[in-house]
């Protein structure tokens, strides 16, 4: 993990988290969904939501993107209100966000370079070098080799979720926010998503805010947990903390409806991040191989 490696480039006002989300409170109708939550990250690290499902937790994903507004609360990235079109639009540039369903959250009609361009020209970044830009990103992503004009049926879900990764970088974020990344993809598929996850953490310098129902991707990927529970954060300390001495009744719940592996098993699963190039799933079209082939190359 990055942990506390300088970031390259400008950090963010000293003592300040890169993201601070204060008091965030989000009501449907009578129903409150978020009520009051606090959520920091510091530069380079990874925060993780988790909770069981409706406790809140792609409500608050959703609110800090400002893709929903609070009806209380506020969201300061590197010390400065997100507020006003100016701020937001600047804030959407630095954060990239990856969505659960590959096949949902990519539009079937765009070829795959099309869809990581995406955000370069919306925020008119889409130059000259544009297409090398897209190899590049591709590339990152151990899409490499694969046809940019191809389109995304082509693909298997974790090759898409590999394209929505190179999707959620392409302006160069300095957070990128997770919701449930791994949990549409094959078991087999999943380690690797986060093993591409954690290697470009290391080469970019990112921090995650991470949603997951999953407490074995929990201990695998995160700095600090927050356990929601209908909208309030009951629990919060580091991922060792939470996931080995849980002090919350739910918390030991949720640890509870994680299988038991055993230490052996974690062992294999442990460091996540080998030298080698992640290796495309096995579900696989001409490009995986050409991209197999390029990887094994
Ligand atoms: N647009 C909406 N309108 C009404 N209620 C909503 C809306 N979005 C979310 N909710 C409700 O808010 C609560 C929290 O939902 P949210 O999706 O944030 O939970 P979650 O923890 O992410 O669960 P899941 O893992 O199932 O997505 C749920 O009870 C949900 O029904």
């Amino acid at each position: 993990m990055t942990g506390t490696e300088p970031l390259e480039g400008a950090a963010p006002a000293v003592g300040a988290p890169l993201l601070e989300a204060t008091g965030i409170t989000k009501r449907y109708g009578r129903y409150t969904a978020l009520d009051a939550v606090d959520l920091r990250i510091e530069a380079g690290r990874t925060v993780s939501v988790v909770g069981e499902s409706g406790s809140g937790k792609s409500t608050l994903a959703r609110v800090i993107i400002g893709l929903e507004r609070p009806d209380s609360g506020s969201v300061r990235f590197r010390g400065e209100p997100v507020r006003g079109r100016r701020a937001r639009r600047a804030f959407r540039h630095s954060v990239g966000m990856v969505f659960q369903d590959p096949y949902e959250s990519i539009d079937p009609r765009l070829t795959i370079g099309e869809v990581v361009a995406e955000p370069l020209r919306a925020h008119g970044l889409y130059r000259r070098d544009g297409a090398a830009r897209v190899r590049e990103l591709l590339d990152s992503v151990g899409m490499e080799g694969v046809d940019p004009d191809a389109y995304p049926h082509r693909f298997s879900g974790g090759q898409r979720q590999r394209v929505c990764i190179a999707r959620a970088v392409a302006t160069d974020p300095e957070l990128v926010i997770c919701d449930e990344p791994t949990s549409a993809l094959d078991v087999s598929v999943q380690a690797q998503i986060l093993n591409l996850l954690l290697d470009l953490q290391r080469r970019r310098g990112l921090s995650y805010l991470f949603i997951t129902h999953d407490l074995e991707v929990v201990r695998r990927i995160s700095d600090e947990v927050d356990v929601l529970l209908r909208g309030t954060v009951v629990e919060r300390g580091t991922a060792e903390q939470v996931t080995s001495r849980p002090q919350h009744e739910y918390t030991r719940r949720l640890l509870g409806a994680v299988p038991a592996i055993s230490p052996r098993q974690r062992r294999i699963g442990a460091p996540l991040i080998s030298d080698a190039p992640a290796v495309p799933d096995s579900k696989e079209s001409t490009e995986s191989k050409e991209s197999k082939e390029s990887n094994s190359a």
